[in-house]
């Protein structure tokens, strides 16, 4: 039976065989979620962002401390109360002090709370907020190849799962300072009042450090299956989110919501298990509590009566113990607390960490406009796996105000070609050069103002359409704006939008068409102003009314640039200056139309067969042309 009562869903199969099914949203969680209680290299690491604030900590630590030796004072206030305020022939203003005193001590006590837990969430706000920042703009920077590598949902987990852990971590660290400031006290004051009937009533202890001992190791295990159940439904749920279009043009919605119910089942199996362990410890901690009061009442009750300790010091016992399991319990649950923060820690520091090999060399010179607006390969060997070259001493270049088309099969290595000029990757052989600079010499400031790039999937960010149009140049005036948006075309199609230029646009512009998409990015990069444009340009298939379009915006885009294009359709290749045609990471030709086709390499060949885009290339026809190559 499920958890919402309804029977399992059954096999179809009449002979009993195990449907074959795909599976939803199965992935498993490897984060580790407990690590070692203690991380000398992750606290050192995190206690660089607590630093700033260590004088703000060590109020803190006061104010806890302060906290505790008046709880500690309040059970003693009593017992003067009770042994000698209310005494026989005890003077009246001997009672009415130990009052007065015991407003103060609860006044203190208030005011040490409030100050420490007001502190404690101060700094861990900072803190967190301060890594949160630094994460940011790490990630910013970061080498491409760690974004190639990392999963972007295992990123986001750690931009918030883990900054959560640590913020519980951080708040509850001063906590425990007290705690084990206030386990101490009670147990010497319990000496001094009275040692034997203090050991007496210690002697609950073991007992408890046994029941939680053997109660941790499987309340771990429930926990951490518990969490793994709930991602992997979680998973699945943002799987089956994001690709509802897929599921419902494959009709699976009832095959994954039966996978799915399955899994919402486990997860309630492994968290009732997981609660009903953790709630085990609370009547556990209750009667060994009331043993222990039991133990006093017995005890210290005949010890009152042989008038060997007073009333009032054995009601102090009674409060004591009511207040000795509260740390316990609190720092039971502090360790299970730092060992996910140092878990989490660890992971943080890791992306903290991660290495940024892409920097402006100390010596690095701004590109200017003295600078030329041509791009050179020279030589260029680069691979993102450094034994697997993806471009082999690949040699071309492009003067200023001049265009050329970067054509080849799929996987030719292109897309990783204009990468390199915005030094996204460094290359392992020969070199990049802009304006006559090796990239590795000038800022990366200063080329990215030169260089202006168009990707073949515009992206678009949640904002309007003037923010997104000025978004790699936020110098750009409205009128600027509006004048790259002419331009290239499109103006209309905002103008038409209900606000113009100050619509909304969805996540990633999901609310316009891909050629809108595309003439947005086109006015965006026409608004940059930079000297050299490098566009890959879009394949996916458009009308030919957009297409036109989009070809006049690139016209206008480029004129007066240095173009450099990954071209896809023809119109693209033949108004180019000249022609580099790439293949597997080789160029096999370079030159203009006329030369090409009077080469009768592949090009001709191409243009022979006439197909509609060079994408088209067949694998023989590859092969065929590398050997007229080389
Ligand atoms: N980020 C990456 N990490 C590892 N390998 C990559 C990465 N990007 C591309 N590659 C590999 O590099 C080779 C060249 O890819 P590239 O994207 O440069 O080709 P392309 O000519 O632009 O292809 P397309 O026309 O399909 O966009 C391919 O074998 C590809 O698998």
């Amino acid at each position: 039976m499920s958890p919402n009562g309804q029977a399992e869903p059954r096999d179809p199969h009449a002979d009993g065989r195990p449907r074959m099914r795909a599976v939803v949203g199965s992935t498993r969680v490897e984060e580790e979620i407990f690590g070692r209680v203690f991380d000398g290299k992750v606290v050192r690491r995190l206690w660089t962002f607590v630093a700033p604030y260590k004088g703000r900590v060590r109020i803190a630590v006061g104010a806890v401390l302060v906290f505790t030796l008046s709880q500690l004072l309040i059970p003693l206030l009593i017992r003067y109360a009770i042994d000698y305020g209310m005494a026989p022939g005890a003077p009246g203003w001997l009672l009415a002090g130990i009052v007065a005193l015991f407003a103060l001590v609860i006044a203190v006590n208030y005011g040490a709370s409030l100050l420490q837990e007001r502190i404690t969430g101060q700094v861990a706000e900072n803190v967190l907020f301060d890594i949160r920042r630094k994460m940011f703009g790490h990630l910013q920077h970061v080498s491409l190849t760690f974004m190639d590598q990392t999963e972007v949902g295992r990123l986001m987990s750690r931009l918030q799962g883990d900054v959560n852990s640590m913020q519980e971590f951080l708040e509850t660290s001063v906590q425990s300072v007290g705690d084990i400031a206030l386990l101490i006290g009670i147990v010497a004051v319990m000496l001094w009042l009275d040692w034997q009937l203090a050991l007496l009533v210690l002697m609950v202890l073991p007992i408890l450090l046994v029941v939680r001992v053997l109660w941790l190791a499987r309340a771990r295990s429930a926990f951490m299956a518990a969490h793994e159940a709930n991602s992997v439904t979680n998973g699945a749920l943002s799987e089956a989110i994001h690709g509802v279009r897929a599921i419902q043009a494959t009709r699976r919605e009832g095959l994954n919501a039966e996978l799915y119910a399955e899994l919402t089942e486990r997860t309630w199996r492994s968290q009732l298990r997981a609660s009903r362990l953790a709630q085990v410890m609370i009547p556990i901690v209750d009667t060994l509590t009331g043993i222990a009061m039991a133990v006093v009442v017995v005890a210290g009750g005949l010890m009152v009566v042989s008038g060997r300790i007073e009333v009032g010091a054995m009601v102090a016992f009674l409060f004591y113990i009511q207040r000795f399991f509260d740390p316990i319990r609190s720092l039971t649950m502090q360790y299970s607390v730092m060992q996910r923060a140092m878990a989490s820690g660890h992971r943080l520091t890791e992306v903290l960490d991660v290495e940024v090999d892409v920097e402006d060399a100390p010596d690095a010179v701004a590109l200017g406009p003295q600078d030329d607006a041509s791009v050179e390969f020279r030589g260029v060997t680069f691979g993102y796996d450094p034994a697997h070259p993806v471009l082999k001493d690949v040699s071309f270049s492009v003067a200023s105000g001049e265009r050329v088309a970067l054509v080849g099969p799929t996987g030719s290595g292109k897309s990783s070609s204009i990468s390199l000029i915005h030094r996204f990757y460094d290359v392992q052989d020969g070199s990049v050069r802009v304006g006559g600079h090796d990239v590795r010499d000038v800022t990366q400031e200063s080329l990215g103002r030169h260089i202006a790039m168009v990707l073949q999937e515009p992206y678009l960010f949640t904002g309007t359409v003037m923010e997104n149009i000025r978004y790699s140049s936020h110098w750009a005036s409205d009128t600027d704006v509006t004048e790259a948006a002419k331009a290239v075309g499109a103006h209309d199609f905002v103008e038409a939008m209900p606000l113009g230029y100050d619509t909304l646009l969805d996540e990633r512009g999901s609310n316009l068409s891909l050629g809108q998409r595309q003439l947005l990015s086109f006015a965006r990069a026409l608004a940059a102003d930079a000297r050299i444009l490098v566009l890959d340009e879009a394949t996916a298939n458009i009308d030919s009314y957009t297409e036109l379009q989009i070809q006049k915006a690139l016209q206008k885009l480029l004129e007066g640039r240095t173009g450099l294009v990954i071209a896809h359709r023809l119109a693209t290749i033949r108004n180019a200056d000249r022609i580099v045609v790439l293949q597997q990471g080789v160029k096999i030709e370079e030159g203009d139309h006329d030369a090409l086709m009077a080469r009768q390499g592949l090009y001709s060949k191409l243009f022979t067969l006439n197909h509609a885009s060079f994408d088209d290339i067949a694998e023989d026809l590859d092969e065929e042309e590398r050997k007229v190559a080389t």
